[in-house]
């Protein structure tokens, strides 16, 4: 009965675009596994048919987590590392994604997370260059808009960036923006897909509203408090969670999510496109050398960098107060491993 639940779940998520029914070879490994993002994503991971194999690694309780969940009835394989396991969890491993670091508690900005998290993102970066430098890599741990940069600075120095392969993950406010708008307009949020843009935190995140058939009438004070909603939704689930953590369930769904457009893509699918923050053209000139934009992945990760179309004015005007915000976190991240 419950194989029968799983191979439904299974197929509910091919159905909703989650998967697709093509399987080859895909080991992920997931970095932080035992936290609050860590769990819920593996245990989502293990239910995704087109994951062969699930390495889960965290300082502490992955193996743990890893013999619980590996009796999900799935094929994929789980195994669990913890402490200086960290060669042998990536070893092999052709996805890595990384939810490892403290969350915010009410009152903190995500950039009050970067004294902690920084050393942590920087020194799991210089693990991934030396044992699986060919591998895509998601990153959760925030401040993404700094994390992102100091992962790529650390593989720089290693001499193995590949701006094709280091994915800021920022799925999460693509999930809320169509949730949000789906509640609005009583929707079902399946049929509503909303591009953000930009970074992810604050006013850095940009909803595209005016670029969806359902988003475009909502205006006036509705359409400031729908962008508001969407660029502090974090804040919400911080508040709501009083000091015991920020969004983990929503976001582990959101990092399984673009893990299988990941793998999807690497797969050999075409036309898979998620919004996600990676090294980016399109405003390097204006000191921004990370975006999130729409971006179609292909079989070695970024095939091609979308820009972001038509703004409408006040899309503009978001657009001018993300970009000196963004170059800001860039360069500390930057300056981070550089210094
Ligand atoms: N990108 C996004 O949209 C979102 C990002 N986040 C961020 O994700 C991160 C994790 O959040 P939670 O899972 O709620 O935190 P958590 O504290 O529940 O879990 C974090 C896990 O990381 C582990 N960890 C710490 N240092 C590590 C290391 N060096 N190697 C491997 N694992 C290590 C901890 O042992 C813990 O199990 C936070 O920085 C949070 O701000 C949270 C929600 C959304
Ligand atoms: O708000 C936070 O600190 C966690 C996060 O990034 C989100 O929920 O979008």
């Amino acid at each position: 009965m419950f194989a029968r639940q799983v191979s439904k779940h299974a197929s509910t998520l091919v159905s909703r675009g989650f998967a697709s029914s093509a399987r080859s070879n895909r080991k992920v490994a997931v970095l932080g596994a035992a936290g609050g993002i860590g769990q819920p994503m593996s245990l989502l991971l293990k239910s995704d048919p087109l994951v062969t194999a699930l390495s889960l690694y965290d300082i502490r309780g992955a193996p743990g987590v890893a013999a619980d969940i590996s009796h999900v009835n799935t094929h994929s394989t789980v195994k669990g590392f913890e402490k200086d396991d960290l060669k042998d969890a990536l070893t092999g491993a052709e996805i890595i994604i990384i939810p490892a670091g403290v969350p915010r508690k009410p009152g903190m900005t995500r950039d009050d997370l970067f004294n902690t998290n920084a050393s942590i993102v920087r020194d799991l970066a210089e693990a991934v260059a030396e044992y699986a430098p060919k591998a895509l890599v998601g990153i959760i741990s925030n401040p993404v808009n700094s994390t992102v940069p100091i992962f790529a600075e650390v593989l720089k120095k290693k001499g193995v960036f590949d701006e094709k392969r280091l994915f800021g993950v920022t799925t999460l406010d693509v999930v809320r923006a169509s949730r949000f708008l789906g509640e609005i307009k009583s929707a079902d949020p399946k049929d509503i897909n909303v591009t953000v843009v930009g970074g992810h935190s604050g006013v850095t995140i940009v909803p595209l509203l005016s670029q969806t058939s359902q988003g475009k009438d909502v205006t006036g004070e509705a359409y400031k408090a729908l962008v508001h909603r969407i660029q502090f939704g974090g804040d919400e689930v911080v508040q709501a969670k009083a000091g015991t953590g920020s969004a983990t369930l929503s976001m582990g769904y959101a990092g399984a999510r673009f893990t299988n457009s990941l793998i999807r893509a690497m797969n050999g699918e075409s036309g898979v496109i998620e919004p996600t923050f990676v090294k980016s053209p399109l405003y390097e000139s204006e000191g921004v050398e990370y975006f999130s934009s729409n971006v179609e992945l292909g079989t070695e990760g970024v095939k091609k960098i979308n820009p972001v179309g038509e703004l409408s004015s006040e899309e503009q005007e978001l657009l001018k107060a993300c970009l000196p915000d963004l170059a800001k976190n860039i360069k500390k991240g930057v300056d981070f491993v550089k210094a």
